[in-house]
This record gives structure tokens, sequence and C-alpha cells, in this order.
């Protein structure tokens, strides 16, 4: 899956498009609710266990130049540490307070709440910046971003000058990011403190191409002196003894104390259908226990929408009184205004029901949450470099999530715990999950330090080393790729144009060559369709119906097409609605045409999200955006020339086996391709299941691969 950040795709700089405000006047009711709730804030902040140690946490970071810090859920790190720096004078040589956050809509909402206890409008002194969202300014001082943003700051400013502290919060999910995160972060500290600096050429082009995407702009920040670079590490739930390695013997603090307990509860047996289980539990909360909100956490998408749809099937059984329930999912593909409803009350006499992945899992606070429904399971990447199979697999959580989990109940008020297995299993978890470092195809993380200008990845400064098997496949990828050189740099142009898209690697080369197959507008849309999750639905008591509509887009070709078919329909619809009603009455119809073609609406829109971002980027990038019209045989052929390690041939008994490492696999039942005769093809991915399946398959000449892949496949004759 290409590693696509999510949400609201719109580029947003604040101090262009900002409508700017006159002083607003307030009438004396308005006044008095802005005094109380402000007053309600203090009184909240002054109650958090963190506020007692304010000095002394402040006097730690004056004193160590890398500090852990370890507390409850709950207990005021994310929100009240920034705060207190600020007010310690961390930024008063003009360097800012820096926090990375795994996720974006964490650091959306928390920036959100912090500028509100400090009174300020959002972007000023307190901001966030994520992904094509950009919501600071020059007087940003406490600026909340995703991990992976820092990464790409660091392209353009390697000593990232312009922090004096960065808090790495949420450490314990070790997701790829962080660990990278980690190493350079350590690496920028040892730099500071030499206070030499040594621009490589790489960092020199890279530093040209951010600047380029961000429109030439470079906002100005006003560091005097370099100042060593203070590092704190944060979570409820890390391993302390084992970043305190890492980091040289760096001191660890513990907060003590919860602001408000949370009862857990345990069934009394294993539950064989979690679904099932859920959905009991929030109809027992709902018929019997008092008010507030619920929050379920489901391992995916579709999990999230199988339950919405039996949720409310089921509450239109209850009495009229008992009907008023919100339900609500949550998940990261959500377009952010969607994901950003979750915030937002409920109405009077109303429940929200919140159905989420584990995107609600940490730093999170979601208003009116009492109850959390933990089924203890959570879809994860998983790798193997000997079949180069990465799939996504739905595992136990650790106890380290199921602790986070909890902990977004208990944040307004005493809080329930609802775990969907018996105590016994989770004495029986693994403390914290394996680093996703370690089970993940790391070509991605490879071309990101390459920009970096890390060409050793093997001696690279991980906090955990990957897979040395791992790093191998991915180098061997890169290369036949044409991404790196035979001395493992980035290569040019291919792998510094491959580095700046958003992407995995295959589906960045297949844009790149797109442009020479005349085909770069189809191939943008096949990628985008590719980023989402299930674009057709099939519901159960409509599987045949469902059937034949969705063959009515399908291409003989295969499934890249199939999707090429159904995205450019619905654009059709679309703009002939605008034309003749308008584009809300057109969305809306949209809405009614998705439904009545099994497409998932909610997915369309995202592709369409991430088809203008994608396109944004290659066009800055110089890419001549050329169409082969109907003519699919230049399609086919890019795919051939991009996904050639993803060739498989059919064999006498129907199943396919891969060409690069000899993996045997059938054609997933979804796949328009199923019953193909077709002697070859190219997959996008292969899921490991009961068996395995090869996804969204595309019939190619079995000659094309020596053609367009000699470096990888060679004719014998
Ligand atoms: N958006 C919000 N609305 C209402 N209260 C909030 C909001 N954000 C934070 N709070 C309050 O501030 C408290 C501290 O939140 P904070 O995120 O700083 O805790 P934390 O220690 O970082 O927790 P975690 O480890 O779970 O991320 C919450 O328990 C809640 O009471």
């Amino acid at each position: 899956m290409p590693s696509m950040a999510t949400g609201d795709r719109q580029k947003f700089n604040p101090n262009n498009n900002r409508p700017q405000f006159g002083p607003k006047l307030l009438n004396n009711d308005q006044k008095s609710d802005v005094f109380a709730r402000r007053q309600k804030i203090e009184q909240q902040r002054r109650s958090l266990p963190i506020a007692s140690v304010e000095k002394r946490l402040v006097e730690e970071v004056r004193k160590n130049d890398t500090l852990i810090i370890v507390g409850e859920t709950g207990s005021g790190k994310t929100t009240q540490l920034p705060q207190y720096l600020f007010n310690g004078g961390f930024c008063n040589n003009g360097g800012t307070i820096g926090i990375t956050q795994p996720r974006r809509v964490a650091a959306v909402t928390v920036a959100k709440r912090v500028a509100e206890e400090c009174n300020v409008e959002l972007g000023q002194k307190v901001g966030y910046s994520i992904r094509f969202e950009d919501m600071t300014s020059i007087s940003t001082r406490i600026k909340y971003m995703t991990d992976g943003l820092l990464l790409r700051e660091a392209l353009l400013d390697p000593y990232l000058s312009r922090y004096s502290v960065i808090v790495v919060d949420e450490a314990h999910e070790r997701t790829v990011q962080t660990d990278v995160l980690l190493g350079l972060l350590k690496d920028v500290q040892k730099k500071r403190s030499q206070k030499t600096f040594h621009q490589s050429n790489n960092q020199a082009n890279n530093l040209a191409a951010v600047k380029n995407e961000n429109n030439g702009e470079m906002k100005p920040h006003l560091v005097k002196k370099l100042n060593p670079l203070k590092l704190i590490i944060m979570s409820a739930s890390l391993d302390a003894k084992g970043f305190s390695e890492y980091f040289n013997g760096a001191k660890a603090v513990h907060v003590q104390g919860r602001q408000f307990p949370v009862d857990i509860l345990y069934t009394a047996q294993p539950e064989t259908d979690c679904l099932d289980a859920a959905l009991v539990t929030i109809f027992q909360i709902h018929l019997e226990e008092g008010p507030g909100d619920i929050l379920v956490f489901l391992s995916g998408q579709e999990e999230i929408e199988s339950i919405e749809g039996l949720v409310r099937e089921n509450l239109k059984k209850l009495p009229e009184p008992n009907q008023k329930l919100l339900i609500l999912p949550l998940f990261s593909s959500l377009p952010s205004e969607k994901q950003l409803k979750v915030f937002t009350p409920a109405p009077f006499g109303f429940r929200k029901v919140i159905l989420a992945t584990n995107i609600a899992e940490t730093s999170v606070t979601i208003p009116g949450i009492k109850y959390v429904i933990d089924p203890g399971l959570v879809k994860v990447r998983s790798y193997s470099p000997d079949s180069g199979i990465e799939s996504l697999i739905v595992v136990k959580t650790s106890k380290a999530q199921a602790l986070q989990r909890s902990g977004r109940a208990g944040r307004e008020g005493p809080g329930k715990c609802f775990r969907l297995y018996p105590e016994s299993r989770f004495e029986g978890l693994d403390d914290s999950t394996v680093p996703e470092i370690k089970r993940c195809n790391l070509s991605n993380v490879i071309l990101q330090l390459s920009a970096l200008g890390v060409d050793d990845i093997i001696g690279f400064d991980f906090m955990e080393k990957p897979d040395r098997m791992a790093v191998i496949r991915s180098l061997e990828l890169l290369y036949l790729l044409g991404a790196l050189t035979d001395e493992k740099k980035l290569s040019d142009p291919i792998g510094q144009q491959m580095a700046r898209l958003p992407l995995e690697p295959n589906d960045s080369k297949a844009l790149i060559l797109a442009t020479q197959f005349d085909c770069l507008q189809e191939m943008l849309i096949v990628v985008s369709m590719l980023s989402v999750e299930s674009i057709f639905y099939a519901p159960r008591d409509k599987l045949e119906e469902s059937r034949t509509v969705i063959k009515s887009f399908s291409s003989p070709d295969g499934d890249h097409i199939t999707l090429l078919n159904v995205y450019r329909a619905s654009l059709e619809f679309l703009e002939r609605n605008k034309e003749e009603n308008g584009k809300e009455k057109a969305e809306k119809n949209l809405r009614k045409w998705c439904k009545d073609n099994f497409i998932n609406n909610r997915s369309l829109k995202h592709a369409r999200d991430i088809y203008n971002q994608i396109r944004e980027n290659v066009e800055r990038m110089g890419l001549k955006i050329n169409s082969c019209g109907d003519d699919m045989l230049p399609l086919r052929r890019c795919l051939a020339a991009s996904y050639f390690l993803n060739a498989a041939l059919k064999q006498p008994d129907g199943t396919y086996r891969v060409l690069a490492n000899g993996q045997i696999a059938e054609i997933h039942p979804t796949s328009v391709l199923r019953r193909t005769k077709s002697e070859c093809i190219v997959f996008y991915n292969l899921v490991q299941t009961t068996r395995n399946y090869v996804r969204n398959v595309t019939r190619i000449d079995y000659l094309w691969l020596a053609e367009l892949a000699p470096q990888c496949y060679a004719l014998k004759d």
C-alpha cells in the first residue's frame, strides 16, 4: 500500500488564506460563557497530575540534554509540558518547541486544545503542521506535527535549527518514522553540540527540491545562535530502560498519578466472534449504563463499516426513546473534516458511539468518552524478506496498547473499559509492540534515509537494527527500480524524484515511467485508487445483484483498468451533474450513484483527494501529464515496466508462480481476472490468508518483461 498521508488535501497557508478578523464584540451572555470556559480550563489544568511537578520537569530539561518522561495516560504530558517549557524560557532565543505525534489527527486536535488553553488563535503562538496542511506562522513557538513531517523538515534543514526542544511523543508506538527520527535526532544533537556544519550534495539537492515543493516559500525563523538541541522522549507506556540505553544513559523521570480512575472489565470466557461481542457490548452499555459516549476499537475500515451497519439495523428495533445513538466512524482514510466530527459533542440527549481504528489509541482526548470497548485486536503490517510478501494481518494488541486504549476513558471523569477477552489473556500479552521497522518492507525507509544523505543503512544508528536480509532485499528492489546507483546512492533524477513522492517506491516508479508511456493521467488515477481500501462493497444480502452491477465496470484486461473505469465513470457523472444541478447537489447525487453501483463513496472520495495531491506533486516535479485515452496498451505496458517484480506465470493447475521468488499464489476471488486464461500477469499485492492470493491483477504479455525490465529478466532464445 502506498504510504499516503491522509485527510484534508487542501494546501493551507494561514498567512495568505486565513480571513482577517477584527476584534469580536461579545454580548454580556457570551462574555460570561467565555469567562466560565476559561475558568474551567484553568481549573482542569491545575488539577492534572503533571501540574504538581512543573518546576521539577523544567529544571530536569534544563539540566539534561535528553530526558525520558513516563506518565499515566491523561496526566497532562502532551498538552502541558510544551507550555511549561515555553514559560520556562526555552523559546527565549526565538527557538520553537516541536512535538511529534505518530498520527495527524492527534497533532491537529492537541494543537487546537493547547491554543485554547493558551487563549491564542491557532496558528499563532501554538500551531500544527501535517503533510499538506500547515497551520503555523513565524510567531509559532509550540508546534505539533507528525514525525514524518519533521523528517521532511530535516531534508530542508539538517540541523533542525528552528527548534530549541523536540519532544517525541508516544515513542512507545515505535512506528518506522519514529525509529528513523530517533536515529536522526541523536545525530542532530551531536552535530549541534559540535557546531560544525557539513552539507552533502544530496542535502543541497533535497533542499532545492523541498523549497520547490513548498512553492519556493521558506518560512523565516529567528534562531540567533544554535544552542544544543534538547530532546524529550515521552509516553505513558514505554520501556524507559531501553530508551535510556539508546540515548547513552539519558535520565528517565516518572510522573505519578492519574486524573480519574478507569474500571477495567474482562469477559469470563474468550469470545469467538469479536464483532458480535462488540455489538452486544455497545447495546449493553447504551441500555444499562449511565450517560457518556462510547469508543470502540476495531481493526480496519471494513470491520467499522460492517459494525456500523449492524448497529443501525439493531437500533431500529429499539423503542423510540432508546434510538438516540449517534454512530461515527474514525479511520485514517476518512477525510479530515469527517474525522474531526467525532470531537464535537453529541446533540442533547444523544450518545455518541465512535467506531475507530487504532488512530484513536494514543494522545487524543475525545470529549464525552466514558466507555471504551477493546476487543484486543489490531491490524499491523507484516513482511517476510524471504518471500517478499508484505501483508496486513490482525494480531493481538500488546499490554502497552491495551493500556493506551483504556486511557481514552477517564479523561474528563471516571471511566470504564470493557476488554472483550479474559483477564488471563491480558497477562499473557507482550509488554510492547514489535517495532514496525522489524516487520515491514524497508525500501521506503531506505529511500528516505538516502535522501537525508545516509548511504550506509546497515551502519545507521537505529534503536533496534532492522533485519539484515530485509535491508538487502529492499536495496535490491531499489536498485532494480533504478532508484539507487551501484554505490548505493540516490540516482539522479529517478531516485531523487522517487524520494519526493509520498508513495511506495513501485508506485512512484510507475508514475515517473508513465509520462514516457504517454499515460500519466491514467496511472495517477490507478495509483490513487490502489491507495484506498475497498472501492467495491458487496452486502451479504445483495451479493448477486452487486456482482452484476460491478461487472459493468470490469475490463477483460484486469483490475487496474476496472478501477480506472470506475473513476472515470464517477467523474463523468459528477461533472455532468455539476453542470445541471450545481456542486452540492451533484455530490449528493454521486453518493446515490455510488450506492446504486455498490461503490464505497468514502473510498472513492478519498481516492479523488489523493489524486489531486499526487497530481500537484508530479506537476511540481515537471512531469508531463499526458493521456493514452481509450487505448489501454500503454498503461498495461507501463504496469509491466514498473511492477515487473510482481509478475507471475500461469501453472498447469491454474495457480500462478511469482517469477521473482517462486511463490505460488491464486488470483483473489474479488479480481475480475479470477477466471482468466491469461498466461502472464502483474499484480499489486500478495496477501496471505489461508492461502496466498494476488490482488489487483493485470494481464500482460510475457515478452514485455524482457523488453521492459531487462535488468531482471533475460530471454533465453
Ligand atoms: N480536547 C480536549 N478537550 C477536553 N479536555 C482535554 C482535551 N485535551 C486534553 N484534555 C484534558 O487534558 C488532560 C491531559 O491530556 P494530555 O493529552 O496532555 O495527557 P497525556 O498525559 O499526554 O495523555 P496520553 O498519554 O494519553 O497522550 C486530559 O486527560 C483531559 O482531561
